[in-house]
């Protein structure tokens, strides 16, 4: 049976686990559940901490899991990143007082406060510079003001957190995150074929929809220009009509502007239909 490893809490865990329902896996009901056996898809889950994710599957007690990929990184585990999930974007980012500290040459000789010690130390000592890595558990924003730190470093999504602490970014990014599926050292992609086609199908399904509209044969032409599809459109003619109904898939991003080009291309009747999962 494949054994899964899913963040039990935090921002990652509640997506986490949508993505997997919509992939047609059992998922807890219960916050406290510790496991979770799905028998119909040989899968076992275990809700574990999401810093813990990584720690399992890179020791193989674990086939795979879902973390993010800077919690990955942070970990020095054995693990491998093996499919980008979508959610849980962020950035890893160097915060100081304005002015206080500009660069990152400039944390040279500084205490930097950090729930992700291994990462920044490693991101340092590529620029040569050499500072105090001080270790929090978390809420690393407020170690400038309590006098533990001199500049911070931590995931940033909105900045919201940063700006009420009154400190702004400096420097380019130490990495750009998103919730990422991992595997084992040992564990071949041959295993993890059906839970990784599942979720590309889930993670298709919401980038595209489903567009579907008639159109006389003589503009036949000019809407597929506009909708050419993955392979080709489905085409059927309309009985006793000169006209054809196409079926294709669109970006969720643009449907509406390519049913104005449809539109004004000579198609009629045109709707969109939410996807709910796909394999191609
Ligand atoms: N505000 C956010 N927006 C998007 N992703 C975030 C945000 N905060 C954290 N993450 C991502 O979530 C993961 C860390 O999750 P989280 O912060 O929930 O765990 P944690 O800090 O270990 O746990 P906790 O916050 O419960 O102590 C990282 O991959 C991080 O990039
Ligand atoms: O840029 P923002 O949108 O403000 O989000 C970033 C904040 O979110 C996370 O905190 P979390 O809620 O996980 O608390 P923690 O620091 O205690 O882990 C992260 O550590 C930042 O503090
Ligand atoms: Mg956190």
């Amino acid at each position: 049976m494949l054994r899964i490893a899913v963040p039990n809490k935090g921002s990652l865990s509640e997506p986490a686990a949508t993505l997997l329902r919509e992939a047609g896996y059992k998922q807890r009901r219960d916050p406290r559940e510790l496991v979770l056996v799905d028998p119909r898809n040989e899968v076992e889950f275990f809700f574990l901490r999401p810093r813990d994710v990584a720690v399992y599957v890179g020791s193989g007690t674990v086939h795979a899991g879902i973390t993010g990929r800077d919690l990955l990184l942070d970990s020095g585990a054995a693990a491998t990143e093996h499919l980008e999930l979508g959610f849980g974007a962020s950035t890893f980012r160097y915060a100081a007082p304005a002015d206080a500290v500009s660069s990152i040459e400039g944390i040279h000789g500084k205490r930097v406060a950090t729930s992700y010690p291994r990462l920044v130390k490693h991101h340092l000592k590529s620029f040569g510079v050499e500072a105090t890595v001080v270790r929090l558990d978390g809420a690393v924003e407020s170690s400038v003001r309590l006098g533990v730190a001199d500049v911070v470093a931590d995931v940033v999504s909105t900045g919201t957190t940063l700006r009420a602490a009154g400190l702004e970014i400096f420097g380019e990014p130490l990495l750009k995150s998103e919730a990422i599926l991992i595997k084992g050292p040992d564990v071949d992609d041959e295993e993890l074929a059906v839970l990784t086609g599942r979720l590309r199908g889930v993670l298709m399904a919401r980038q595209f929809v489903l567009v579907d509209y008639d159109v006389p044969n003589e503009h036949l032409d000019a809407t597929i220009a506009v909708t050419p599809g993955f392979e080709a459109p489905t085409v059927t003619p309309l009985h006793g009509k000169d006209w054809h109904a196409v079926r294709v898939m669109i970006p969720r991003s643009e449907a509406n502007q390519i049913m104005d080009q449809l539109y004004a291309a000579g198609g009629r009747g045109i709707l969109t239909t939410e996807l709910l999962a796909v394999r191609l």
